[in-house]
């Protein structure tokens, strides 16, 4: 079990109406494993049950049936409260505070002396990008520089596993990139990291395996590349080809009786123009 971050065996919720009478499936017979270190998304439509999942994972919620570890443990286990970060979709920060202040008040509750909260809040706030305001109220940060904050504030416990729920949510695609290569770096320093999302594009670039839930019940699972590649069709890109030597490499195809399904110039994303853009202006 200790090769698995997260293990969830036949995990089903169904919320209590007013009444207190059982009404709302949210979650039913979920199974999933995620792997130490890699970066899974967890996706689905809103109302599918990705909230319902992580709040049950972090003990937040006691399922109808079935069960979940994190780290070997059972969910809401003390011994791994040290060891997992979260970023709630909704962060509820001080906004009174500024960027030093609000890491120093989470870092008391984990119970850091003073020398450590303050290594690891220089630390983290060079890590996601805040330094120039540090000192600055956080009543008067940006929506992307709030998500930063928060992301800091859940990682502020050195975790080992990162829970994120829509960390892009709200945000530019610069501010999104951003947040990517966070949680890339986190990656790569060796953390398992949860990233619930309906940002889909962010979650193909970052995420090696998805799940996707739809009215709680899970539909598919595995590695990204996997359930993306279609072997049946190829696709070449391909540069430095005259007009004529296209209509050959045509010809050979449908010699070969395959069917040339598309060609044209390539094309980058919107978001890669946006970012160029912008970022030459900076
Ligand atoms: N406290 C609650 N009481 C009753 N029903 C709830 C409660 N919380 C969530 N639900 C219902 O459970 C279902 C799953 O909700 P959940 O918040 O887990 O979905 P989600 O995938 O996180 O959605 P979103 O993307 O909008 O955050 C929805 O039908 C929701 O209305």
């Amino acid at each position: 079990m200790d090769s698995f971050a997260v293990k969830i065996e036949g995990l089903t919720k169904v919320y209590k109406d007013f009444w207190k009478r059982k009404s709302v499936p949210a979650l039913t017979n979920l199974n999933l494993e995620i792997k130490q270190g890699e970066i899974f998304g967890l996706l689905g439509p809103n109302g599918s049950g990705k909230t319902t999942t992580v709040k049950l994972l972090l003990g937040f919620l006691h399922p109808t049936s079935g069960r979940s570890w994190l780290l070997g443990k059972p969910s809401g286990h003390i011994q791994t409260k040290n060891k997992i970060g979260f970023l709630p979709e909704e962060s509820y920060l001080y906004t009174f505070l500024n960027a030093e202040e609000i890491l120093d008040f989470y870092g008391k509750l984990f119970n850091l002396s003073r020398k450590e909260r303050k290594e690891r809040i220089d630390k983290l706030i060079y890590l996601v990008g805040l330094n120039p305001y540090r000192k600055r109220l956080l009543s008067k940060y940006s929506k992307g520089m709030l998500r930063r904050i928060g992301i800091a504030q859940a990682i502020i416990n050195d975790p080992d596993l990162i829970i994120l729920d829509e960390p892009t949510s709200g945000l530019d695609p610069i501010g999104r990139r951003e947040i990517k290569e966070l949680i890339s770096e986190f990656n790569k320093q060796g953390k398992t990291v949860l990233l619930c999302s309906h940002l889909l594009a962010d979650v193909q670039s970052i995420c090696s395996r998805i799940a996707i839930l739809n009215k709680g019940v899970l539909q598919v699972s595995g590695n990204v590349k996997e359930l993306l590649c279609r072997n049946e069709v190829m696709e070449f890109l391909v540069k430095n080809l005259s007009d004529g030597d296209l209509e050959l490499v045509k010809k050979f195809i449908a010699e070969k009786n395959g069917e040339v399904l598309s060609m044209h110039p390539h094309r980058s994303t919107l978001e890669e123009l946006f970012v160029n853009i912008i970022q030459q202006h900076n």
